[in-house]
């Protein structure tokens, strides 16, 4: 137990590591005064001693995206501590653990439960741009799963490398009329820097990796390209074994993320109206378990329903008198 504050060993008992970042581990707590498991995610700030200020920067600008998101597919924090040299954000425990890990032991995730996951995070990530946030960071390590099931709630967590689209000069700048603006102005990477669509194309590559088992882009790929070369080409492969048995629309909707142009490249917005995802059932499926009824309605309903056809059962004894 590194130096806790005490307010926070008073509230919480720490047990093991459960999961391990770049910036910080996640451990398993218990809330001493419920024994409800959460989950506790440190994230230490003397590894970066050059730039302390960014990271505590970052940090400071995640928590306060964790504090302002509220949609099921995003993780919820429950309580904050700092000491001079760690954050501890304690979260929800996400019971399924990473999606990093079920795609390791499965090896390939059921086209139809890869869909409900994409979808899931579709949803998540149409409510962030919304919000004017990018995540800049979407990987198989930041979603979590809600169960151990494969027909679960994902969540997507880690805002380090989150941007807030905040309204800039430049942004109003580009709203005027640009009649003595310079060309550099529109092409200047500023201009042209992160925007939304990267999201996109980090999806594109999580979509892949789950659907096929192995990455789109990956050193060893036959190409003898850089890593980085595959990607500012565009250049990856469907490896035949491993995506005979998907369909058509899945491998489109991965070929309309993964375009190097982002203007050309899927928004959110049209991947939710691919037709992979026109697909009512797994929506019903995704929406029962993202908004369940508490009990309580359930059963109001269910009695509603059952009195219903009591009622309708004796017209019909009525009738046949
Ligand atoms: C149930 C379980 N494991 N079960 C078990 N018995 N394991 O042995 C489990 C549960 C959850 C996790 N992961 C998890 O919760 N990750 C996670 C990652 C990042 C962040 C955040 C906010 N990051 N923010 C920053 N700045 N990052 O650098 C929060 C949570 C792993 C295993």
């Amino acid at each position: 137990q590194s130096n806790l504050p005490k307010e926070f060993s008073e509230k919480y008992l720490i047990t093991k590591k459960i999961g391990a970042g770049v910036c910080g581990e996640v451990k398993l707590a218990f809330e001493r005064a419920t024994c409800k498991k959460v989950a506790v995610k440190t994230i230490n700030k003397k590894d970066f001693p050059a730039s302390l200020g960014t990271a505590t920067r970052n940090a400071e600008r995640e928590i306060q995206i964790l504090k302002k998101i509220d949609h099921p597919c995003l993780i919820k924090t429950e309580d904050f501590f700092q000491t001079d040299d760690s954050y501890y954000i304690v979260l929800e425990l996400m019971e399924g653990g990473e999606l990093f890990d079920r795609v390791k032991s499965k090896n390939q995730i059921e086209e139809s439960i890869a869909k409900l996951y994409f979808y899931q995070m579709l949803k998540a990530v149409e409510y962030l741009h919304n919000n004017g946030i990018i995540h800049r960071d979407l990987k198989p390590e930041n979603v979590l799963l809600s169960s151990q099931d494969d027909i679960c709630v994902i969540k997507i967590t880690d805002f380090n490398q989150s941007k807030i689209l905040e309204e800039s000069a430049l942004m109003r700048t580009l709203c005027g009329t640009p009649t003595y603006l310079a060309p550099e102005v529109f092409t200047d990477a500023v201009t042209v820097g992160y925007s939304s669509a990267v999201d996109a194309w980090s999806l594109g590559v999580v979509l892949f990796v789950c659907l096929a088992g192995y990455p789109p882009f990956h050193p060893n790929a036959q190409t003898g390209l850089s890593v980085r070369d595959q990607i500012t080409q565009g250049i990856y492969t469907f490896i035949p074994s491993k995506w005979d048995g998907i369909s058509d629309d899945a491998k489109d909707v991965v070929k309309r993320l993964l375009l190097v142009d982002p203007n050309a490249r899927l928004t959110i917005e049209e991947a939710l109206h691919h037709p992979w995802l026109m697909d009512e059932a797994m929506k019903e499926t995704a929406e029962c378990i993202m908004y369940p009824r508490d009990s309580g309605d359930a059963a109001e309903a269910d009695a509603a329903e059952a009195d219903a056809s009591t009622t309708k059962r004796s017209r019909e004894d009525d009738d046949d008198e």
